[in-house]
């Protein structure tokens, strides 16, 4: 338990002074609470040794108040030191979450799921948030509370107080038995949860497959099943709770009756004054209450704990490793040598080496699967290389800062992801700080302009989430008037694949063409016409390099590329051809 305690405290970062006065808030309103007791002692005293008067009254009121007023203060600012801990600690954690998932390798994305970080930003630090200050107070509090009045019993009558103290201390082991069952029950939440939501996501996400091959309704059983799950796991932790609140507060309500017993042979044995016998009769039925409300706390305190422990887990993955050199790179030559690289176990590329000079174009080409993707990833340090070493103007790229390496760096993907945002706020991407009428400029040379002006909103069009708006070729267009306003000198290209329109596909071309100009281009190209016109074409395959050279040269070979390049004739020429009938 007071690990758990010590979890809480050293996660609770910056906001630590704000819980220490939360809890000191609670000890306080403790001292005000048992405070009301001496109104009654006052008047019990009056009522059995002296006699009533006004005056007698008007103290035992004024204490009354005074404990009340004390009360009411101390809680609104325990309170309001637990809503601030609870909000600024969770919303700390959730900006380092962000700035730290930008460090770490893309490798950590294949280990941590989409299903699992979403869980982790929103379930688990609204739990840190809303539960972990209350908790804290409670439990703290709520035992403070009691310690208050047992130790005030403790005063009158020695034996009374130990009856309380043996009952205080049975309450707490059948309290940490219980904490210690809610842990295994508390990890299977977590993951329940972390299961509900993947399947969330990925029924979102996958909308139209599920549409299309019906399996929406009764059909969709993995979403059902995380949900039943979700349902069972939650009614399992109240069934497991139950009984040992039962038995909570059997043990409090035995303590009860035996200090009453105690009180009563005491008085009648003269030992305790009839004050004193009757005000801890009236005490007992309220000295528990703070012990009972941390009891039942205890529970959550695990489901806390495990939202804290996955936290903790992503913030201690490893970042990625950054260099030094700050200097703007100058010379984009770009070498790979002898370069092995693994997802996982699984080897993808093999001692590959390549010179791609500055300023020239390089197509990739390969069939589906030989590593193409994982060749241009390494230049960008999504992933490190297991060997060898990737230079950028004649230094290791792991000796760039990763700001200065993605500073010369544009990627546009196949698979364009757009903000749900402006247009303008999705091209400024490239250059945040950018003016509208360069961001203007740079979709009039990705040639996108037009298409935009033609919306109700123009620039203003916010864009549904991942573009759902926009057709295939729109979205790329886009990217590339993000790519052209960040103007960097190496630029990553992965062609679309998808069957674009003539009339987008000449436009694409021109914006390619636009972006593209005196560059350093690798190209993971799927077009004839794009592929002609490199300066060097590297063949992959099985993650190898087993042709390069110039279109003309590698034809020649009869090999791999002047394979590849026969079919990927004959599948445009059956695509002209369709065209052509459905034309004519
Ligand atoms: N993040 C990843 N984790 C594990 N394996 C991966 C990952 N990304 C790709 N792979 C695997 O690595 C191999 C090479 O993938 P890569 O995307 O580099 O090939 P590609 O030549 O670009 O393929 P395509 O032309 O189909 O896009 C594939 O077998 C793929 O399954």
């Amino acid at each position: 338990m007071i690990n758990v305690f010590r979890k809480i405290w050293l996660f609770s970062g910056k906001e630590k002074g704000n819980l220490k006065k939360s809890i000191f808030a609670a000890f306080i309103h403790a001292v005000f609470n048992a405070f009301q007791f001496v109104a009654i002692y006052y008047m019990l005293e009056c009522l059995f040794i002296s006699k009533i008067s006004t005056k007698n009254i008007i103290i035992a009121f004024v204490i009354l108040m005074i404990s009340l007023l004390g009360k009411i203060v101390t809680q609104n600012i325990s309170q309001m030191k637990q809503t601030h801990a609870g909000y600024f600690m969770a919303a700390d954690k959730r900006i380092e979450l962000g700035e730290k998932i930008k460090k770490v390798p893309m490798g950590f994305f294949n280990s941590f799921s989409l299903g699992k970080l979403t869980t982790l930003a929103t379930t688990n630090l609204t739990q840190i948030e809303s539960w972990i200050p209350v908790l804290l107070v409670n439990v703290l509090g709520g035992f403070l509370n009691t310690c208050v009045f047992v130790l005030a019993i403790f005063l009158i009558n020695i034996y009374i107080g130990l009856t309380a103290l043996v009952g205080m201390t049975v309450f707490l082991m059948v309290t940490s038995l219980m904490e210690k069952r809610s842990r295994k029950n508390a990890t299977d939440m977590a993951n329940i949860q972390t299961c509900l939501t993947k399947n969330v996501l990925s029924t979102l996400q996958g909308m139209q497959v599920i549409k299309s091959y019906n399996l929406g309704g009764e059909n969709n059983k993995n979403l059902d099943d995380a949900i039943d799950n979700s349902y069972k796991t939650t009614l399992a932790l109240e069934k497991m709770v139950i009984p040992y609140t039962v038995v909570q507060r059997i043990v409090i309500g035995l303590t009860i009756v035996a200090m009453l017993f105690v009180s009563i042979r005491f008085n009648i044995s003269d030992n305790l004054i009839i004050t004193d016998a009757v005000m801890i009769m009236i005490a007992s039925f309220t000295i528990f209450e703070g012990l009972i409300g941390a009891g039942s706390n205890m529970a959550i305190l695990r489901i806390a704990e495990n939202a804290i422990d996955s936290y903790e887990y992503v913030n201690q993955m490893p970042i990625l490793k950054e260099g030094s050199i700050t200097e703007p790179i100058k010379n984009h030559n770009i070498a790979f040598k002898n370069v092995s690289f693994s997802y996982d176990d699984r080897p993808i590329l093999k001692n590959v080496s390549a010179e791609i000079k500055e300023n020239t174009m390089t197509a990739i080409v390969g069939p589906s699967g030989s590593g193409k993707t994982t060749f241009c990833s390494l230049i960008a340090r999504f992933w490190d290389v297991n060997s060898g070493e990737i230079l950028i103007g004649g230094k290791n790229i792991k000796d760039y800062k990763i700001e200065n390496l993605m500073n010369s760096i544009s990627m546009v993907f196949q698979d364009v992801y757009l903000f749900e945002d402006t247009i303008e706020n999705n091209i400024k991407f490239g250059k945040q700080n950018a003016s509208h009428e360069e961001v203007v400029e740079a979709a009039k040379k990705a040639r996108c302009h037009e298409f935009i002006e033609a919306l109700p909103e123009g620039y203003d069009t916010i864009i549904g989430e991942g573009g759902a708006s926009l057709s295939g070729g729109e979205k790329q267009r886009i990217s590339i008037a993000r790519a052209m306003l960040k103007d960097a000198d190496i630029i990553i290209f992965d062609e679309a694949t998808a069957n674009i329109d003539p009339e987008n596909e000449d436009k694409l071309k021109e914006a390619i063409e636009s972006l593209t100009k005196n560059k350093t281009v690798i190209m993971i190209a799927h077009r004839l016409k794009t592929i002609r016109n490199a300066d060097q074409i590297l063949v992959l395959k099985d993650g190898e390099i087993v042709e390069r050279g110039g279109h003309e040269e590698l034809i020649k070979n009869n090999g791999l590329y002047s394979d590849l390049i026969n079919a990927k004739a004959k599948a445009e020429s059956w695509k002209l051809s369709n065209k052509y009938r459905i034309e004519l």
